[in-house]
């Protein structure tokens, strides 16, 4: 994409001995290294960078800076001359600095190879303290992130060089420059000419909106509720509204979101809420993080990186990591990307899943992933990590999906799914695997009615089915149990019981929103218990962080874990979380695991997300929806109430009536489903050529989470909603045997079996069948009448050829009442009966008395 001037550059590198100042080697005088966006110098560290050709020291900012009427970027109403100037000025700072920023771009990617040749960023698990699998940024999105990175440096310096003040970037700069397009990876749309009618979305999520093709794909930008707030531009938000630093993330981490008690745990809502949860957000969103050299990952602890780290500070006092002498917890910034349409503006991320809710986590988000997934066969996904255990998910021979292998038993894998992140610990395995089951099971079931369909149909209507009962499971279930009914109500979220949904609006967006992905829905790190319930006992999440190891367990394995997290309750949504996730994350030696709550908090002020007032008040949610104790014990940490970071503030207010989030969370959560919902052609309840018949969607219907385990897992008995703990008679335990399975008949092609046979009247019956040609059947699949005529007296003396005769003439008739779709109902084939009685020959036929039965 872009045309980097290759640069050789000798790397020496001895930290014990002092190196000279880099010197350029046409002008002699002390070299500096650029950051890129900051544009500060930054200290060659023990790195040194002798490029052959020097960085000309221009200043670009300072260079064209007269000619420009910077006014005319003060204005917010212009006439088109003025636009047309405006458009000119950007073209020519932009043509004016690319190569620059390149270089600068250039420079920090030489940073990066120097930390990877010198070991110091490794490839692997071993240097990702406390980010694990999230930390797995697909080739793509680092690709996307070059075109990230100009687009937010130029934009920064065009900002800078016309007065524009950061309020004002996105809208003095939204504008599409024609090189800056040329360099942008949404500027390709693909042809959705198939897409258009065909009955499956595509695995990446692209044509589902046909009038903005890239809505919802895969790898494109998470949107925003509200317009960033950066620190200058595109750095993290560090300050204060009143100046001075935010307290620390780690501060607020260990002062605020303290160890959740006994106490904490949900009334009624058991661990499986949670996992579903996350199962969930695994669908719809994966930001894409800094990588370094060849994938590395960036060791940020390390001083001097520039702008890819983002450590977080661990205070000397620190109430745990002090005890370690820790310092600093690793931390790098989410890739920036360009924006959706092109143009200048903020800083914005990159989701690497499809934001729809489509199964992407079981199936992947890409064509490439999706086939290395599949068998070929019969339509289902690969199986198989253990020849002793049938229907795991398969194994990860590259061993790149990121786990924890244990050294004893070499049969022990981490396993391969959609997303990368399935091995992040044993209970999301267990659901990976349960659904990537409920897959094969439907495409059994689906191959099973001889409808002679190949492995593509096989595949594809199977992954429409799994992906519909998630949709229904999320709107039915989930959200119900966290949203209460109230919001259900009033954000139109909840299901219908029958027909179709009428909502599909075009208009609406279905992009994951950044407030919902760095902070709402993250809600459910609250929910985490200590321990993962197991049988008789149970296992602390640090020591099954990465280790698929439970899984394999052939006396329990996902049945067991499936059962652990049923019977076993969530914690509430507060404050408080469980020093599993904010301690010990990731954990691999005492003292340097990760903090989850540090790093929600400090992702927030990496993607510049407003602070939690303003986006209360956007929510319309009154004061006074934290305890007294809470809001001041948040207000003792902070300057000023307007410098509460979202996750903080959000996470920590009471419940909605009837819910298990705030007000705040619950207003974003509720929105971003109902885009979900209203900006999904391929939602389930849809009808359109896409649709399901509503014979199939009343079977999605009764599909729940308990019957998809029943179906899928050798559990012999479940509460009927998997997502209450506790049974009683509004939520009584349900036998997994006999459990109803989807009726596949609804899915049978050809013709139904024939219908009873009419009385005789006139001599002649008939029966009636239907052709079933709903999608996906083949159009023509019914060969033959749907009806069929018999004599049903025998005449002594009859004349035979006359009374077959009689049928063919009546068959003609019906023949003619034949509608399309195959279907003659019994009122035509009546009529045409009564008009055959006033024919001669029944009349003659009536008036013989030696008819016999
Ligand atoms: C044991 C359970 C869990 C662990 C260990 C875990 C861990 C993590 C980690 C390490 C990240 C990346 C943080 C970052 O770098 O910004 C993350 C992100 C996230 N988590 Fe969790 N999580 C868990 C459960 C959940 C649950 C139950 C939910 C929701 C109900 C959830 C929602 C999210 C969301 C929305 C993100 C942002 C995802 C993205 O866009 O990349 N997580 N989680
Ligand atoms: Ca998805």
């Amino acid at each position: 994409v872009v045309n980097l001037q290759a640069e050789e550059h000798i790397v020496l590198l001895d930290p014990t001995i002092e190196q000279p100042e880099p010197q350029d080697p046409i002008t002699k005088q002390p070299m500096q290294i650029l950051d890129p966006i900051a544009k500060q110098p930054i200290e060659p560290v023990d790195v040194i960078t002798q490029p052959k050709q020097p960085i000309e020291p221009v200043d670009v900012i300072t260079q064209p800076n007269d000619n420009f009427d910077k006014t005319l970027f003060q204005q917010v109403e212009v006439t088109p001359e003025v636009q047309a100037k405006k458009d000119a000025i950007l073209e020519s700072i932009v043509s004016a600095s690319l190569s620059t920023i390149e270089r600068n771009i250039q420079a920090a990617d030489d940073l990066d190879k120097a930390f990877f040749d010198k070991g110091i960023d490794k490839i692997g698990v071993s240097s990702t303290d406390a980010f694990g699998p999230h930390l797995l940024t697909s080739p793509q999105a680092i690709k996307i992130a070059i075109s990230g990175k100009i687009f937010t440096g130029i934009s920064k310096l065009a900002a800078e060089i016309l007065n524009i003040s950061e309020q004002n970037i996105e809208r003095q700069l939204s504008r599409p420059v024609p090189i800056l397009t040329e360099l942008c990876n949404f500027s390709f749309l693909p042809d959705c000419t198939l897409a258009a009618t065909s009955r499956y979305r595509t695995i990446d999520g692209s044509c589902n909106n046909l009038n903005n093709r890239l809505w919802g794909r895969s790898f494109t930008p998470f949107e925003r509720m509200m317009p960033a707030l950066y620190d200058s531009f595109d750095q993290p938000r560090q300050t204060s509204v009143f100046n001075g630093p935010l307290p620390l993330a780690r501060t607020i981490s260990s002062q605020f979101h303290a160890q959740s008690v006994l106490g904490d745990l949900m009334p009624d809502l058991s661990h499986m809420s949670m996992e579903f949860g996350q199962f969930l957000s695994h669908d719809i969103q994966r930001n894409a993080l800094s990588t370094g050299y060849q994938g590395s990952n960036i060791d940020c602890c390390q001083p001097n990186r520039g702008d890819p780290c983002f450590p977080i500070e661990i205070p000397s006092d620190d109430p745990y990591y002090s005890q370690f002498n820790r310092t600093c917890m690793n931390f790098v910034r989410a890739l920036p990307t360009p924006n959706l349409d092109c143009t200048m503006g903020q800083r914005q991320q990159l989701n690497q899943n499809t934001h729809y809710i489509d199964g992407s986590q079981i199936y992947g988000s890409d064509v490439a992933t999706s086939n290395s997934l599949r068998t070929f066969v019969g339509g289902k996904l690969q199986t198989g990590a253990d020849p002793n255990i049938p229907n795991l998910l398969p194994k990860d021979l590259n061993n790149n999906a990121n786990c924890h292998l244990p050294s004893a038993n070499s049969n022990v894998k981490c396993f391969l799914a959609g997303d990368v992140r399935a091995n992040q610990q044993p209970a999301l395995i267990s659901l990976h695997t349960i659904f990537m089951r409920e897959h094969n099971r439907i495409a059994e079931g689906l191959s099973a009615l001889n409808n002679g369909w190949s492995d593509q149909i096989l595949f594809d209507e199977a992954r429409k089915i799994v992906g519909a009962i998630l949709q229904h499971i999320t709107y039915k279930e989930f959200l119900q149990a966290i949203l209460g009914d109230t919001i259900m109500i009033s954000y139109g979220l909840k299901p219908s019981t029958s027909g179709y949904f009428n909502g599909y609006a075009s208009s609406v967006n279905p992009a994951i929103k950044n407030e919902f992905s760095t902070a709402a829905f993250r809600f459910g790190h609250s929910m985490v218990h200590d321990s993962l319930k197991y049988s008789g006992t149970s296992h602390l999440f640090k020591d099954v962080f990465l280790k698929p190891d439970l899984v394999y367990d052939l006396s329990g394995g996902v049945d067991t874990i499936t059962k652990g997290l049923t019977d076993s309750y969530s914690q509430k949504v507060d404050e408080r979380l469980s020093h599993q996730l904010t301690r010990h994350l990731f954990e691999q030696q005492p003292g340097f695991g990760g903090d989850l709550a540090a790093i929600n908090i400090q992702r927030g002020r990496d993607h510049g997300i407003p602070f939690y007032m303003l986006l209360k008040t956007i929510c319309n949610v009154d004061d006074n929806v934290h305890s007294p104790t809470v809001w001041n014990a948040l207000n003792a940490l902070y300057q000023t109430e307007f410098d509460i970071d979202l996750f903080s503030g959000g996470v920590s207010e009471n419940s909605v009536a009837g819910g298990k989030v705030g007000p705040t969370f619950a207003c974003i959560i509720a929105k971003q489903f109902q885009a979900l919902k209203k900006g999904d052609r391929y939602f389930y309840e849809n009808s359109g050529n896409q649709a399901f018949s509503p014979a199939q969607l009343d079977e999605i219907r009764k599909t729940t989470l308990s019957k998809v385990i029943c179906r899928n897992t050798g559990i012999t008995s479940i509460p009927s909603n998997s997502f209450v703990k506790d049974t009683g008679p509004s939520n009584p335990m349900m036998s997994c045997n006999g459990v109803s399975d989807i009726d596949y008949n609804q899915w049978k092609c050809g013709w139904s079996n024939w219908g009873p046979w009419t009385i005789c009247v006139n001599s002649i019956r008939f029966r009636l069948r239907t052709c079933r040609q709903q999608k996906p059947c083949d159009a023509n699949v019914c060969i033959g009448n749907a009806f069929q005529v018999q004599m049903c007296r025998t005449f002594i003396d009859a004349d035979t050829s006359k009374i077959e005769a009689l049928i063919q003439r009546f068959e003609s008739v019906l023949a003619g009442q034949h509608k399309n779709d195959g279907v003659v109902d019994i009122n035509t084939a009546q009529k045409a009966l009564q008009k055959l009685s006033s024919q001669d020959i029944i009349k003659k036929n009536e008036l013989d008395t030696n008819l016999v039965e």
